[in-house]
């Protein structure tokens, strides 16, 4: 079955906190975004710091709650809730965070920090294959179960961030700038495992980033974000070889400043 996360014209307004006791007016930070994604694809989502793209993601995660527009799964509307009304949500849609540093609790165990969704979740079964199998799927050893972050490299802890997305079996991952923290043959590693989730294994992935060949090794389609608007949405490879939008371009500079050319 094709599990398929919609937003449709969603629109978002922020107040940040005043110093003073002036209120502070709200900042239309989300203006009119509308997406897909869908099991067994990616989409890559870029922009610049400030585009909007973290609130994008809150908003699909149903942390932040829309001005108007809406996010569905499957056409079932997902809201801000509690945890137990939004259930069915993120045993379909998980989110891999950018700094597992800062995600996984340096005291639990490898095997703790996976248990954690199950029980959350209230996913029944033997919860020791369904952690092995998910550290399977980034290849790690069952092994790694006892060991706690501190003890792991920066791109070991990244795929138990992945596994830890990946143990409640859900059909879409939502990657906020999952390889940014490190260095070229771990990101290389992370990248490869995302790209057989994707490919091989049918999952669908949107993926945030501001870094264009992350996008290209793992996303047949790119939506760029400028100001809270996809300015441009298309093949992967057409977005780079031939940005239309001034933000693609300047995303583009970047990228050809290190050398690289689209594939
Ligand atoms: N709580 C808030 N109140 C008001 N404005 C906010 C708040 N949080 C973020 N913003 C503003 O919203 C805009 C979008 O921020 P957001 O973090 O979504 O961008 P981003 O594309 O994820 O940036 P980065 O790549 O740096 O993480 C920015 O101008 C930011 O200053």
């Amino acid at each position: 079955m094709t599990v398929t996360l919609s937003v449709r014209d969603l629109r978002l307004s922020l107040t940040r906190p005043g110093r003073t006791f002036r209120r502070s007016l709200p900042t239309n930070i989300l203006q009119g975004v509308s997406l897909e994604v869908s099991s067994g694809t990616s989409l890559g989502l870029v922009g610049r710091s400030g585009s909007g793209k973290s609130t994008l993601l809150r908003a699909l995660l149903a942390l932040e709650e829309p001005d108007s527009g809406s996010v569905t799964l499957q056409g079932r509307p997902v809201r801000p809730g509690s945890l137990r009304s939004l259930r069915w949500f993120r045993r379909m849609v998980q989110y891999v965070p950018q700094d597992p540093a800062s995600s996984l609790d340096p005291r639990m165990t490898v095997g703790q920090l996976l248990r954690e969704p199950l029980v959350c979740l209230g996913i029944d079964g033997q919860h020791s294959t369904m952690i092995r199998e998910a550290l399977g799927r980034v290849a790690l050893s069952g092994s790694t179960s006892g060991k706690r972050p501190f003890e792991l490299s920066g791109g070991q802890n990244q795929r138990v961030a992945i596994a830890r997305a990946l143990v409640v079996t859900p059909s879409l991952l939502l990657a906020d700038e999952p390889v940014s923290g490190l260095d070229l043959p771990l990101r290389n590693q992370v990248l490869e495992v995302l790209q057989l989730l994707v490919n091989e294994q049918g999952l669908g992935m949107l993926f945030v980033s501001h870094d264009l060949d992350a996008v290209a090794a793992i996303c047949a389609e790119t939506a760029v974000l400028a100001n809270g608007r996809i300015v441009e949405h298309g093949h992967t490879a057409q977005i780079l070889d031939h940005p239309r939008h001034e933000a693609t371009r300047a995303l583009n500079v970047a990228r050809q400043a290190r050398g690289v050319t689209a594939q």
